[in-house]
């Protein structure tokens, strides 16, 4: 039995997996994460195994603190992976977006994949089918549209999460809900028509924190799974396993 960290911009995943299941996930802050590791670890006895992807500001020692009771991984870009890197950077390639297209290189082989992930950053990744992974996009994601909105005007202010009414917004809330929903799934529409227009065939998958708020809003088919970086994570470690 493995338990999965994914270590995000703003909150802290946490699965356990049986093989390819997953038993159970979990969300925690920084603060909170030794305390709930723990308490994880007292529901799953039968964790051997403690696999670490960050891209945020956590410390290793957070982690290493469970080595007398646990095999401790980080995962890391010199780690085996079922792709070729293209990305003219590999070194500062967040090593979420390389689990991202580890897990679609092998849930969906011999095609192109689109990965799409809506957490603090909206991040694009694109794997053709011979394997060669390309690089994407990165931009602002759902939240830190509003947040920017308001921490860099003087009128602004700071809204939560809502469908917008109207495409014309017709106050100041409705405008900012229009600029900042609107904007981002006309966005990504955007994208996939561009991607479209270059390859004639490929899957998308949708995850991150606003996979479910996005995906009904969106023209396009995908797959949406939140859990894909959890899912992926557990495969990516199974692959190190096997390949190093
Ligand atoms: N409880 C919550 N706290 C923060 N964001 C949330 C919450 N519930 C849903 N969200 C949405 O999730 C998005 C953040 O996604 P997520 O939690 O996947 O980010 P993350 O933990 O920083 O991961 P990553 O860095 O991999 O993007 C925000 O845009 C927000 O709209
Ligand atoms: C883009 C984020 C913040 C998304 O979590 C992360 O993947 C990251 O810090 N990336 C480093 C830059 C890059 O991927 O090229
Ligand atoms: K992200």
């Amino acid at each position: 039995m493995i338990l999965v960290i994914d270590v995000g911009n703003t909150r802290i995943k946490g699965a356990v997996f049986e093989g390819a299941i997953l038993l159970e996930i979990f969300v925690f802050t920084k603060i909170e994460l030794q305390k709930n590791i723990e308490i994880i670890l007292k529901k799953f006895k039968k964790v051997s195994d403690l696999v670490v992807s960050s891209v945020g500001d956590v410390e290793k020692l957070s982690f290493l603190a469970f080595e007398n009771i646990l095999n401790v991984h980080f995962i890391s870009n010199t780690d085996p992976f079922p792709f070729q890197n293209k990305y003219a950077t590999p070194q500062t390639l967040g090593i979420d977006r390389m689990v991202l297209a580890a897990g679609a290189t092998l849930q969906f082989p011999n095609q192109n994949r689109l990965v799409i992930d809506a957490g603090t950053c909206v991040t694009f990744d694109f794997i053709d089918q011979d394997n060669n992974y390309l690089g994407g996009a990165i931009a602002p994601g759902l939240r830190l549209r509003y947040e920017s909105l308001h921490n860099y005007t003087a009128k602004l202010p700071l809204l939560a999460l809502e469908n917008p009414e109207n495409l014309i917004g017709n106050s100041t809330s409705d405008s900012i809900h229009s600029g900042v929903v609107n904007g981002l799934v006309y966005e990504i529409d955007g994208f996939i028509n561009e991607y479209r227009a270059r390859y004639l065939n490929f899957i998308i998958i949708l995850t991150g924190g606003d996979t479910d708020f996005l995906a009904k809003r969106l023209k396009n088919t995908i797959f949406a799974n939140s859990n894909f970086l959890l899912e992926s994570l557990n495969q990516t470690f199974q692959y190190k396993i096997k390949n190093d």
